[in-house]
């Protein structure tokens, strides 16, 4: 069943087009991941899903219903959650307290304290931080404050977790472990993922399919196989 559907989102900045026509849909528990060289336009198609950037046309549908010019916190609050690419935790608070901040405001939030905390627990649990939830966030190595950022995600109670650049910065055997985590998170919690990723690796070992953008056009949507053969991405990527 199609959990996210895209339809011709354009945007430009001034005469700069960042994206045109893009249009795709991901289909529920899928992992489905985004490439293109820097600039591209694949955090900006993450900005206007997850209505930071209102886009200049088409819609985004999410469970059917259309979340195009919708604000951010309602989205989150629809089931849509989002990372950034520059990690940004509450650094002088405990890791735990984070996740709590992020159980009381999202999808399932919930006026209780004592639930927040459980299922902040159970965030950290899931990112394998649970023996660093009462060390202060800005203690965190990278790998640790990149697994934050998707336990912060995930204790909002989404559905769909959008992910820029979990791996990036990181170490190879890092890399390995995250993308442990997320085959995990995936199988466990039945989790719907998109992935902007350069560490190209991951994203053909993680996604069920992949759409490539150049210059905010896609060029080309598949398998990661039918990706890594398709002529045109091996044009702009090898030349
Ligand atoms: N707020 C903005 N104002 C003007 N131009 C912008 C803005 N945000 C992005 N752009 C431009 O839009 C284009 C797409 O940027 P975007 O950040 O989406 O690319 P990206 O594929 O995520 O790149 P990277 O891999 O480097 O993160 C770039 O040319 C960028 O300079």
């Amino acid at each position: 069943m199609t959990i996210l559907d895209v339809q011709g989102i354009s945007k430009s900045f001034g005469g700069l087009k960042a994206l045109t026509n893009v249009s795709f849909s991901v289909e529920e528990g899928a992992i489905f991941g985004l490439m293109g060289a820097n600039g591209a336009g694949k955090t900006t198609l993450f900005a206007v899903i997850a209505g930071q950037i209102k886009p200049s046309g088409g819609s985004v549908s999410f469970r059917n219903r259309t979340i195009t010019g919708k604000r951010p916190d309602q989205i989150c609050r629809l089931g849509i959650s989002r990372t950034f690419q520059i990690v940004r935790p509450f650094a002088g608070i405990s890791v735990l307290d984070n996740v709590i901040v992020s159980a009381l405001y999202g999808a399932a939030a919930s006026n209780s304290h004592a639930e927040a905390r459980e299922a902040g627990i159970a965030a950290l649990e899931a990112v394998g931080l649970a023996g660093s939830a009462d060390k202060l966030a800005g203690e965190l190595t990278l790998s640790g404050q990149k697994r934050l950022e998707i336990a912060r995600a995930l204790a909002t109670g989404a559905e769909m977790l959008l992910l820029d650049e979990v791996m990036a910065g990181l170490t190879p055997t890092e890399v390995e472990e995250m993308i442990a985590t997320l085959s995990e998170l995936r199988r466990a919690r039945n989790l719907t993922f998109m992935l902007v990723e350069h560490v190209m690796g991951a994203l053909m070992a993680l996604s069920d399919r992949i759409l490539a953008l150049d210059h905010g056009v896609p060029i080309a949507i598949g398998t990661p196989a039918e990706i890594a053969a398709n002529p045109d991405v091996l044009k702009v990527y090898f030349g």
